[in-house]
Order: C-alpha cells, then sequence, then structure tokens
C-alpha cells in the first residue's frame, strides 16, 4: 500500500489531468462509434488519442489502471437490446502501424513460443464490426455483438436476417456447442443507394459502409435490418464444446467452410515475416479488389496449441496482430459546393472541401457527379464529411457527419445557367440527369477545357501548352477580344499576339484562380512575356511545338476535336478506316457505322459534329494552316492501291494471318475492312469457326474467300478472287 502512494506521487498533476481529459475523450468517441454508430471523428483521429494515451502511460506506467480506455475491450452495449454474456470473451487486436512494430511482435512471438516450428496465418482485416454466433448442436441458438468483450448485445433476429449465415451448420461431425466469431459487413457499392434511400425518407445518412453496417444490424426492428444488403466473413472461435484436435487454425476454417460458414477466401498460411511482407503489400495494393473494405491484415499463429500458451492480455491476443494500411477516409469539412463546365458541356457539382492529406496526397476538391448525386449523399454545404481516396481513384465524398450539424449548413441547388457564360443548362436527352451547357461555340469554359484536352498528351501531345496557356488564350483579363474564339486560329497564334496577354493563373483541378499563399489574392500573370515585354522562352516552345503538331497522324487529330463519343479508340479506328479527314466527313453513317471498332454511336455523333458550319470552318483554317490532316502511312503502300473501293469483313481463324494482320494487308491496299456483313460488302473472308457472319454472307449472296482466296484476292486482286470464291448459298 505504501507503495502505491509513493508511486502515484511520482506522477505530476498536469499529466494526471491530461490522462484523465483522454480517457474522457476516449469513452465519449467509443460510445459514439459503439452504441450510436455515428462517430464524429475519423478513425485514424481516434487511433492518435488513444496512442496518446498509451504514450502518457508508458512514461507514468502507474496511470495504466485496470480501468484505462488501453486497458479495456472497446465497446459498451446500448440498453435497447438485452445484454448476453460470451461464454469466450471477445478481444480486441494490437495494432501494427509500420514493419518495424511488426517485426517486433514476430521477435515476442519467437521468444515466447521458443520454437521456430510455426506458421503465420493471414486475413484480411474486415471493417466492419464484429458478431459472435453461439450454435449448439448445430443450430443457431444466439448472436450478439462485442459488446465490451464479456457481454455483448442480443441480436439473435437480426442476423438472422442475413442469408449467408446458416441457421443450422451441414455435416453430421458439429460441435455440441462452438462460438464463431465474425465480421458483419455493407458493401461500399450499396451504400449510396442505402443513404439516398435513408435521406430520401427523412433518415439520417450514415457517414461511411462500417456505420451503415453496425447501424443495419444494431436496430430494434430487425425487420429493418432484413432490408439491408449485410455479409458476414468468419474470422475466429470462440468457446468449443464436444469437438476435439483442432491444431491449426486455417484448418478450422476449412472444417467452418464445411460446415457452410462463410469463411474468408483470402486468408494464406505462410512460413516466415517474409511471407507476410508479401501478403500485406500485395493487398495494399490489391485493396480495392475485394468486396469488402479493408484497413488492414491480420497476423495469427496458425498453431493453435502455441496460441495458448501465448495467452492474451487484458484486451487482445498476443498471438494476433492487425497490421493497419494508410487511413483513406479522413474528416474535413465541407466549404463549398460548386459547379464546374466540362469540355463536352457538362455541368458537374464538385465538393470544395477544407484541405486535407490523404494517402499521401493533399485533397481540396472531391467529385460529386451531378445535382442527383449530391441529394443522395444527403450532404449540406457547411456540413462535416467524410472524405475517401481509394488509390489513384478521384476523391469522394461519402456521407455527412450528421451529428456535428449546427443549424448554419446549407443545401446545394444546382444553378439553372452556365456559370461561365449564363447560357440556361438543360439536359441534352430528355431524361438525362446530367445538366449541359449548351453553348458549344462560345462557352469560354467549354472552349477552354477543349484546348486543354487537344493539346494534352491524348490528343496533339503539345509541350507548353497548359490549362494555363488555355485560359490566358481563351479568356485573358487583357487585350479585351482573346486570341482564340475557338479552335480555328490556334495554328495562326503570332508571338505578338501572345506577348500583351494578362490573365489569371488557373487551377486545372477546379477551373478556380489560384491564390497567393501569402497574400491569399488570386494570381494574375502576364503568361507569355517576361517583365521586360519579351516573350518567355515557354512561350516561343509553345508555337513551335503547335507548329510542329501539324504533322500528327490524323487519329490524334481527330481526338483533339473532341467529337462526343470519339476518343482516342474510335478516332484510331476512323483514322485506320477512312485515312483522311476529307473521307471522314464524305462517310455516309451506314459506312460509319460499318467500320470496324466505330458503331452507330460514334457514326451518328461524327454526322452531327460535320452538320456544324463552325466546326468545319475549323478544319479549313486549319487547312490553310498546313495542319496534314490524312495519314499516308508507310512508303511502299503509297504505290498502287489494288483493292480500293472494296469492302471486306474478316471473321474465324486464319492459319496465316492474325486478325489484325490480316486487315492490315487489305487496309494498305486500299480496301475498307468493317466488322459487319451487308449488301455493300465485296468479299467475306473466312477462317475456322467463322459464326454468324459467314450465314449472313451466304443469307446475302455475298462472295466468301476461305483463306487460299484470301491469297488471291491479295495477289491477284478482286477478279481472280471473284472466280475462285465459294459458291454462296442458292
Ligand atoms: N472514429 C471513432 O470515433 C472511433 C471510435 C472507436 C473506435 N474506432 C475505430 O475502431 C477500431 C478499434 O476497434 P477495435 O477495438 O475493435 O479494434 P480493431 O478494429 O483494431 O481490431 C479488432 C477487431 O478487428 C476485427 N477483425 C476484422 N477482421 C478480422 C480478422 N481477420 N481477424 C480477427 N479480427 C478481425 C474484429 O472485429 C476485432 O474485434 C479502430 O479502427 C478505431 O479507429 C473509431
Ligand atoms: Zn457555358
Amino acid at each position: 500500500m505504501a507503495g502505491d502512494k509513493q508511486a502515484e506521487t511520482t506522477v505530476p498533476v498536469e499529466a494526471r489531468e491530461q490522462h484523465a481529459q483522454l480517457a474522457e475523450q476516449i469513452e465519449e468517441h467509443r460510445f459514439r462509434y459503439y452504441v450510436k454508430d455515428a462517430p464524429v471523428i475519423s478513425d485514424a483521429e481516434f487511433d492518435t488519442l488513444l496512442r496518446s494515451l498509451e504514450a502518457l502511460e508508458d512514461e507514468y506506467p502507474e496511470l495504466r489502471t485496470p480501468d484505462s480506455p488501453t486497458q479495456k475491450v472497446a465497446g459498451a452495449y446500448a440498453t435497447e437490446f438485452t445484454a448476453v454474456q460470451h461464454r469466450e470473451r471477445m478481444l480486441s487486436l494490437d495494432n501494427a502501424f509500420d514493419d518495424e512494430e511488426l517485426a517486433a511482435w514476430a521477435d515476442r512471438v519467437a521468444k515466447e513460443t521458443g520454437t521456430s516450428a510455426y506458421h503465420f496465418l493471414c486475413e484480411l482485416k474486415v471493417d466492419g464490426l464484429a458478431v459472435n454466433l453461439t450454435y449448439e448442436h448445430g443450430r443457431l441458438t444466439r448472436a450478439a455483438t462485442r459488446g465490451d468483450g464479456r457481454t455483448g448485445e442480443d441480436i439473435t433476429p437480426n442476423v438472422r436476417t442475413i442469408t449467408e449465415i446458416p441457421d443450422r451448420l451441414k455435416g453430421d461431425r458439429v460441435p455440441d456447442l462452438v462460438e464463431i466469431r465474425g465480421e458483419v459487413y455493407f458493401p461500399m457499392e450499396k451504400f449510396e443507394e442505402l443513404n439516398a434511400r435513408l435521406v430520401e425518407g427523412g433518415d439520417k445518412p450514415f457517414a461511411n459502409p462500417r456505420n451503415a453496417a453496425a447501424g443495419s444490424l444494431r436496430q430494434k426492428d430487425p425487420r429493418i435490418t432484413a432490408t439491408r444488403p449485410l455479409h458476414m466473413v468468419v474470422h475466429g472461435i470462440g468457446a468449443l464444446e464436444g469437438f476435439e484436435g483442432l491444431t491449426r487454425l486455417s484448418e478450422a476454417y476449412d472444417l467452418l467452410h464445411t460446415w457452410g460458414l462463410p469463411t474468408a477466401k483470402y486468408n494464406k498460411v505462410v512460413d516466415d515475416l517474409d511471407g507476410v511482407r508479401e501478403f500485406i503489400a500485395y493487398f495494399g495494393e490489391h485493396r480495392h479488389s475485394v468486396e469488402h473494405e479493408i484497413d488492414g491484415v491480420v497476423v495469427k499463429l496458425d498453431e493453435i496449441p502455441l496460441q495458448g500458451r501465448l495467452g492474451s492480455t487484458s484486451r487482445a491476443p498476443r498471438w494476433a496482430i492487425a497490421y493497419k494500411y494508410a487511413p483513406e477516409e479522413v474528416n474535413t469539412k465541407l466549404i463549398n459546393i460548386r459547379v464546374g463546365v466540362g469540355r463536352t458541356g457538362r455541368v458537374t457539382p464538385y465538393a470544395q472541401v477544407e484541405p486535407v492529406t490523404v494517402a499521401g496526397s493533399e485533397v481540396e476538391f472531391a467529385t460529386l457527379h451531378n445535382q442527383d448525386v449530391v441529394k443522395a449523399k444527403g450532404v449540406l454545404i457547411g456540413d462535416t464529411v467524410v472524405l475517401r481516396k481509394a488509390g489513384d481513384v478521384i476523391p469522394e465524398i461519402l456521407g455527412p457527419v450528421v451529428d456535428l450539424r449546427d443549424g448554419t449548413e446549407r443545401e446545394f441547388v444546382m444553378p439553372s445557367e452556365c456559370p461561365e457564360c449564363g447560357t440556361p443548362l438543360r439536359p441534352m436527352k430528355e431524361g438525362d440527369v446530367d445538366l449541359r451547357c449548351p453553348n458549344a461555340r462560345s462557352c469560354p469554359a467549354q472552349l477552354r477545357e477543349r484546348l486543354f484536352y487537344l493539346a494534352g498528351r491524348k490528343a496533339l501531345d503539345i509541350e507548353h501548352f497548359g490549362y494555363v496557356a488555355a485560359a490566358a488564350l481563351t479568356m485573358p483579363l487583357e487585350p479585351g477580344t482573346p486570341p482564340l474564339k475557338n479552335e480555328g486560329d490556334l495554328f495562326d497564334l503570332t508571338v505578338e499576339q501572345l506577348l500583351p496577354i494578362k490573365a489569371y493563373v488557373l487551377d486545372q483541378d477546379s477551373g478556380l484562380p489560384k491564390r497567393d499563399p501569402k497574400t491569399g489574392e488570386e494570381k494574375i500573370a502576364t503568361v507569355f512575356a517576361n517583365q521586360q515585354g519579351e516573350p518567355k522562352k515557354n512561350a516561343i516552345a509553345m508555337l513551335e511545338n503547335i507548329a510542329a503538331a501539324k504533322e500528327r497522324p490524323l487519329a490524334r487529330i481527330l481526338t483533339g476535336l473532341s467529337i462526343r463519343h470519339v476518343g482516342p479508340v474510335a478516332a484510331e479506328a476512323l483514322a485506320r478506316a477512312f485515312r483522311s479527314i476529307d473521307r471522314i466527313e464524305q462517310a455516309t453513317e451506314e459506312e460509319l457505322k460499318d467500320t470496324d471498332g466505330v458503331g452507330p454511336i460514334v457514326a451518328a455523333a461524327v454526322k452531327q459534329w460535320f452538320a456544324e458550319d463552325w466546326h468545319r470552318e475549323i478544319l479549313r483554317k486549319w487547312k490553310a494552316a498546313g495542319v496534314r490532316m490524312e495519314d499516308e502511312g508507310s512508303g511502299e503502300d503509297e504505290g498502287p492501291r489494288p483493292l480500293e473501293g472494296l469492302t471486306v469483313v474478316v471473321t474465324g481463324t486464319l492459319a496465316h494471318h492474325t486478325r489484325d494482320g490480316a486487315k492490315e494487308a487489305l487496309q494498305s491496299r486500299g480496301a475498307k475492312v468493317t466488322g459487319s456483313v451487308s449488301k455493300k460488302t465485296s468479299f467475306v473472308v473466312v477462317g475456322d469457326n467463322p459464326g454468324s457472319k459467314y450465314d449472313k454472307a451466304m443469307q446475302l449472296k455475298v462472295p466468301v474467300l476461305n483463306e487460299d482466296g484470301f491469297a488471291v484476292l491479295l495477289e491477284q486482286g478482286p477478279e481472280a478472287a471473284a472466280e475462285v470464291a465459294l459458291p454462296t448459298g442458292e
């Protein structure tokens, strides 16, 4: 007793107070998370609080009392549910946040087992909530939440609504009693739908899928749970009676699988720590090809007798550790919802948030797709929101933290006019959700985006022509009239035109002016001239690169025109088949449609594009400026084009040609290769397993060539080929 007194007095009052404060905060957040299913801070923030408390206790071990939050299995239970005792405690897991902590754990395992004859079982750490299923003589008799680890909440009727969870275990070798532990999760792809439904019904949306899982399962009325697409993955065994001989956890899972339980697909047994590292690295990269969210990897000692030798602390087993991945979700403030105008006039709302770092990069904007999505997510301007950045995917807003609202938040209203040119917005087609600015010709936003794309990697690839240049050339502050009113004058730009240009320096993600970090003022620059009024090096390089772009292949020119539905792939197909812009313009919709890799949607879009006078005017100006808008191909096929005017379809497998090789052989001789057989088809070349195109040729009496006939066509021309063509159906 005296010793205790002594120890207590060594802890400074401030540390004691700090400890009490932190502990209280942590308990409060745990209550919001486990009982209300509505946390107000991110997991990463929570983990930081907990780690601070641990650090404090490391410094003053006297503070580490049994009732400290660091010593307990987190969680409590709500009074709406009946309390139930778990037969065996449900524990939490210790965490490793880096390789060093992982290795330290592995060292401890090696030391305490006193052997090297063991394996590691690697499992994914499913982000959901833990449940305990009790099966007696093969029948599900009870399901409970983890609660504080000893006492959970009875959620049996709710769990019975999860189709994956069997009511009865299969097989005749089932134990008298077994506790199955697992994680219930809510699939990410169903999350938006759920929130949309909740918002529509006037209910609170969930901030993320994990809370949706917990909130859906812990419903007083199991009929509500039944409407939620919950799933479960098994990750452990508690009490077990009337069953002997389990020696490896991995084998136990195999057994559970035969009983009809939803075991994990991705578990892997490895020999050593390097194997563990490999598993961690693999799923770090393939985190999103798994059907549920994961926040880490759980590494367990696979040998059950050795698990027993290591035992557990008051809150976690010593034989397992959770390696945590970098968090993908953070909480931040939704400052505003703005709308941006894209290259094709599509007007999309996007979120501007208080800048936060997620997955290594700073995020300030997140996509919101359209006005319906904003509504469905239930977010208000001013909300604290959960922002998610999954790998390289554009950041998105998951949901609002409703409990932090103070009444100042406001709803987003989609503007009815284009924010940049004032034209009334409308759907492109009736029934479209997306709104567009129909002013394709002179909306400065659309022109800026088109030019930026035109100069980009996929199109003309003009170096030194970036977003700032695109904006400066189309919407300068000075001079009053922009050098480019559309794409037509691009190749006529002169250095004299560039020098006087003053413009906002625009940010590519938002289309908003960048701000000076010191003064906070919007940045304005003389974009192309230096202080002496001479052209900057970049400006000269840009003009040189524009000139060089005149020689780009047809496909790139086509891509750069921003014809709807004509991306690089369709452009390539068009260029391959027609070889010049003029031939594309002259082609009928039918001919376009029949071109391999084109199809009716692209064909119609191409026709529509050429129907606009101002589009044709762009091409006229480009031509006058010397832009080469045709492909000559390689030198040899500049010669005679003996198959000019023929349309050929190739189908089935040829012995001596690949499909592409056959096509090229035909195209280089001037033939057009299309994908479908019509009356206008000159020949159908068939290999093995030709399929329906062969039947169609027979039906339409189009001459059919086998591979020998194909050789005749290539070497001797259409007349000779006609003679060896197979007799078409009578
Ligand atoms: N945001 C907040 O306010 C808040 C509050 C409290 C807790 N939390 C979060 O909750 C988590 C802490 O919860 P915890 O104490 O349950 O610990 P934990 O989530 O770190 O680990 C233990 C749990 O992992 C689960 N699990 C998933 N896959 C598993 C597998 N393959 N094998 C074994 N177990 C597996 C089990 O349910 C187990 O109970 C942290 O991520 C923390 O950030 C957040
Ligand atoms: Zn507009």
